[in-house]
C-alpha cells in the first residue's frame, strides 16, 4: 500500500486508528476456545466488527509464535482474511526483526512477499545493513523502534550518544538509508512529551504509536504535539480494544471501545483542519 492510499483512508474513514491483535488464549472468551481454530475465529469477529473504524491492524508476532505451527497457521489465516476481505486497511507485522543483511532479507521476503504484509517493525540497533534489505521493497513500510513506550526506553534510547539522544540519532541517521521514503517509526504514546522534538527531525514520516489504553498514554497530547500535516499517525490499542469483554458480546464490546477512540480522532481531525 502506498502512503498516499493510507491517508485517503484516514481521510474517508476520519481515524488513524490502528487495533493490535495481540491475542492471548487465556483472554478470549472461552465459547471460542471450543472451534477449531480460536485465535483466527477471535481476529475475524473483531475485525468485521471494526473494520470501519480502523485503518490499520497489528498482529503482535509474538502472540502467534506462542502457539508454535498452529499460531502461525492463525496468523496466515488473520492476514489472508484481512488481505481479501478488507484490502483498503494497513496491515503491521509487529515483529521487531532485523539482522545481518542476508537474513534481514529472508524475514523482509517473509513478512512482505509470503504472508503479504504492508509493513513491519524493526529493531534499529544492528544498522543501515540490517534496515536496509527491507526498505528494498516497493511499497512496503519499514517501521523503526525509535523511543518505545516501556519504562525500559530510558536504559538506552534517552541516553547522550556523542551530545545527542540514542533515539534522535537513529532518526538523524536512518534518513540517510537508501530508500529512507520507506520509512516509518514507532513512537510510544507515553512519550508524547518528545513528539515535537522527534518532529523536528522527521516532519513529513507516519509514526506507530502504541501505548494508548493499557498503558495509559494520552491521544489528545499525542495529537497535539505529532500531527502532520498528513496525519502522520497511526494510533495503536491492543488490549484496551480487543479484551473490552469476554462475554459473548465480545466483538459489539470491541466495536464500542473502538468507536469511542474513533469519535475522538474525528474531532481531532475536525479542528486540525
Ligand atoms: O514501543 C512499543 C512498541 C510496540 N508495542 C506493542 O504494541 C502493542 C501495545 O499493546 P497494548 O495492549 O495496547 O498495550 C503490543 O503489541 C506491544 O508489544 C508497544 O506497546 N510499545
Amino acid at each position: 500500500m502506498t502512503t498516499q492510499e493510507l491517508v485517503a483512508q484516514i481521510h474517508k474513514k476520519k481515524s488513524f486508528l490502528c487495533i493490535g491483535l495481540d491475542v492471548d488464549l487465556n483472554k478470549i472468551p472461552k465459547h471460542i476456545l471450543e472451534k477449531e481454530d480460536p485465535i483466527f475465529e477471535f481476529n475475524k469477529a473483531i475485525i468485521d466488527a471494526t473494520h470501519h473504524l480502523a485503518v490499520a491492524y497489528k498482529p503482535n508476532i509474538a502472540f502467534y509464535e506462542a502457539y508454535g505451527i498452529k499460531g502461525w497457521e492463525s496468523l496466515e489465516k488473520t492476514i489472508t482474511y484481512l488481505n481479501e476481505n478488507y484490502p483498503e486497511v494497513f496491515t503491521i507485522a509487529d515483529a521487531k526483526r532485523g539482522d545481518i543483511g542476508n537474513t534481514s532479507t529472508m524475514y523482509a521476503k517473509a513478512f512482505f512477499e509470503d504472508l503479504e504484509f504492508d509493513s513491519i517493525t524493526i529493531a534499529p540497533y544492528m544498522g543501515k545493513d540490517s534496515v536496509e534489505p527491507f526498505l528494498a521493497f516497493e511499497n512496503k513500510h519499514t517501521i523503526l523502534l525509535a523511543l518505545t513506550s516501556n519504562q525500559g526506553a530510558f536504559d538506552f534510547q534517552t541516553k547522550d550518544v556523542e551530545g545527542k539522544e540514542l533515539y534522535k540519532q537513529v532518526l538523524e541517521v536512518s534518513k540517510s538509508y537508501e530508500n529512507s521514503e520507506n520509512l516509518m517509526y514507532v513512537v510510544g504514546a507515553t512519550k508524547a512529551e518528545y513528539l515535537s522534538d522527534i518532529r523536528k527531525i522527521i516532519p513529513e514520516s507516519f509514526l506507530l504509536v502504541p501505548g494508548v489504553g493499557a498503558q495509559g498514554g494520552n491521544l489528545q497530547e499525542v495529537c497535539k504535539h505529532g500531527l502532520n500535516n498528513q496525519v502522520g499517525l497511526l494510533v495503536n490499542s491492543s488490549r484496551g480494544i480487543i479484551y473490552a469483554s469476554d462475554g459473548m458480546d465480545y466483538d459489539k464490546a470491541a466495536a464500542n471501545k473502538a468507536s469511542e477512540l474513533q469519535k475522538q480522532m474525528q474531532e481531532i481531525l475536525n479542528t486540525a483542519k
